[in-house]
């Protein structure tokens, strides 16, 4: 059986406790042991992490650079192998994991570059005889906070950007997703990375993360408006810097004019692939009358056609819910969604595979209401629920009514509403004929009201929450 260990100072070790880690597409299958760490030894990472950051810092930009570069060029080598592994303990297919490996290789790619582009500004002080300098110094020690459902692409372009402009890390993944985290935390180990400048350390929220919180310099999170709601609260209290990514309940708006394939292929990819367990994911479907109808019978049509099944089979378009946990979520939301009268038009049933697994059928509500719970809660499943509108000014007004403003989507071949969507959607990212989710990783990402806190993630953006600015006044 695999142990994942925790890597403190450069070393392996062994935690306080075990915990499993299950396929979720074989409930039998039990994949690893994570060796969970104690709140005591998650101080010991922030200290060698602490420890590490001056000579990190001091070091070669030219050694940062080549050390991201290395880590890349493995994840690029191994990603059938480390995708094979990822959808075996998160339940997304193959194709996805494997598509998510090389998104992680590309984001240390970037940054490896990156590390060679830091740039400060020179200007003339407004007194005679003294020169400015803007630089930017390392936070310090940064702790970074990842959920299951990006298990590398979230830890990638948290901890790729926090190396490379000089600070340490200590990376806490979520208890779901141990392998994965684990077997990242190799490759960078094996890359070269000095002793405590990358540390991992693996267990619950209510322990390691909880700890975490206590001694870092900058906390990053993905995650839960519950449990980022606590963190940015705890970050704030310690007057430390602190970036939370968290949900959406994400509009894909549909109008008359739209083109009803790529409508339907929007909806179908962004509410329900990767099992709707997208922070980006559509879950409302915000459609116009002319269109209403005809949309609604071919999604549902494309629907019943969806090959739910083990990730690691060929053919499945669709994997498991990740967990019990989260499966008893979707459950209760459908329940909830027939319980406040919306019509259900495509039922989730439980579905039976050749292997034990939380398998889930995908749920279209229809005649829903802005105002009810399905549209207000995010539900992190293979459920979306369809509000139907009048026109595009309804449409908008419905699709900003939310109290998230992540990702907002858009079908249409008029310029014109196309162009006014864009502008007035109150989310981080606008979708023009795409579905909501899917991202690029050179660009940045993040969004607005409830959905995000704290700075930018992702691209050259990412460098405002990974550095502070120093101002320099030089008498010449
Ligand atoms: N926006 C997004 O990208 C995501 C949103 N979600 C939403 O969150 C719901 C629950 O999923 P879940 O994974 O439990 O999300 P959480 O927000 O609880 O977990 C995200 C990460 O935070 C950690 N964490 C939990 N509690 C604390 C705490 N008190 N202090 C510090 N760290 C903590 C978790 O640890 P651990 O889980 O290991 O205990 C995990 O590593 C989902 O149903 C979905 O609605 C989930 C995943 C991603
Ligand atoms: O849509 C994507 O590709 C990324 C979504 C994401 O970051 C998330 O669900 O946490």
């Amino acid at each position: 059986m695999t142990q994942y260990k925790n890597l403190i100072a450069g070393e392996w070790v062994a935690g306080a406790s075990e915990a499993d880690n299950i396929n979720p597409s074989d409930t039998n299958d039990i994949i690893g042991r994570a060796s969970h760490a104690s709140a005591a030894q998650v101080s010991d990472a922030i200290a060698a992490a602490r420890a590490a950051l001056p000579k990190w810092n001091a070091g070669t930009s030219q050694l940062r650079s080549d050390l991201l570069a290395a880590i890349a060029n493995e994840l690029f080598a191994r990603k059938e192998e480390l995708g094979e592994l990822l959808a075996r303990e998160e339940g997304k297919t193959r194709a996805e994991a494997i598509g998510e490996v090389g998104r992680a290789a590309n984001i240390f790619r970037f940054f490896s570059s990156e590390v060679v582009r830091i740039r400060g500004e020179k200007l003339a002080s407004v007194r005679p005889g003294i020169d400015v300098e803007i630089t930017r110094d390392p936070v310090g020690v940064v702790g970074i906070i990842t959920p299951w459902n990006f298990p590398i692409a979230i830890p990638a372009w948290k901890i790729a950007p926090a190396l490379a402009f000089g600070n340490t890390v200590v990376f806490k993944p979520s208890e779901l997703t141990p392998g994965t985290a684990h077997a990242l935390a190799e490759v960078i180990h094996r890359a070269g990375v000095p002793a405590g400048v990358f540390n991992l350390v693996l267990g619950t929220g209510a322990v390691v993360g909880d700890a975490l919180l206590s001694g870092v310099d900058a906390i990053t999170f993905t995650g839960s408006v519950k449990t980022g709601n606590q963190i940015v609260r705890r970050a704030t209290e310690r007057m430390i810097r602190v970036q939370a990514e968290m949900g959406g309940k994400n509009p894909l708006v549909v109008l008359d004019d739209a083109n009803l394939d790529v409508a339907v292929g929007c909806a179908l990819d962004g509410s329900f692939f990767q099992t709707g367990q997208r922070c980006t994911a559509s879950s409302r479907l915000v459609v116009t009358e002319g269109i209403h109808d005809r949309f609604v019978d071919a999604l549902a049509t494309r629907l019943a056609q969806i090959n739910i099944g083990p990730a690691l089979k060929a053919g499945t378009q669709v994997g498991p819910v990740v967990d019990r946990r989260q499966l008893e979520q979707d459950l209760r939301y459908i329940d909830i969604g027939s319980s406040e009268g919306a019509s259900v038009r495509v039922k989730g049933e439980l579905l039976k595979r050749e292997t034990p697994g939380h398998y889930l059928s995908p749920t279209l509500f229809t005649d829903t209401t802005n105002q009810m719970r399905i549209n207000r809660e995010e539900v992190f499943g293979p459920v979306a629920a369809v509000i139907r509108v009048k026109d595009y000014d309804e449409a908008l007004a419905v699709a900003n009514d939310t109290s998230f403003g992540l990702s907002a989507g858009i079908c249409t071949t008029s310029q014109k509403y196309a162009r006014h969507f864009q502008q007035h959607a109150e989310a981080g990212l606008t979708m023009l004929n795409l579905a909501t989710a899917g991202l690029d990783y050179h660009v940045p990402f993040g969004g607005r009201k409830g959905s995000s806190y704290g700075p930018r993630e992702q691209g050259t953006y990412a460098i405002d929450f990974y550095t502070i600015v120093k101002t320099s006044y030089l008498s010449v």
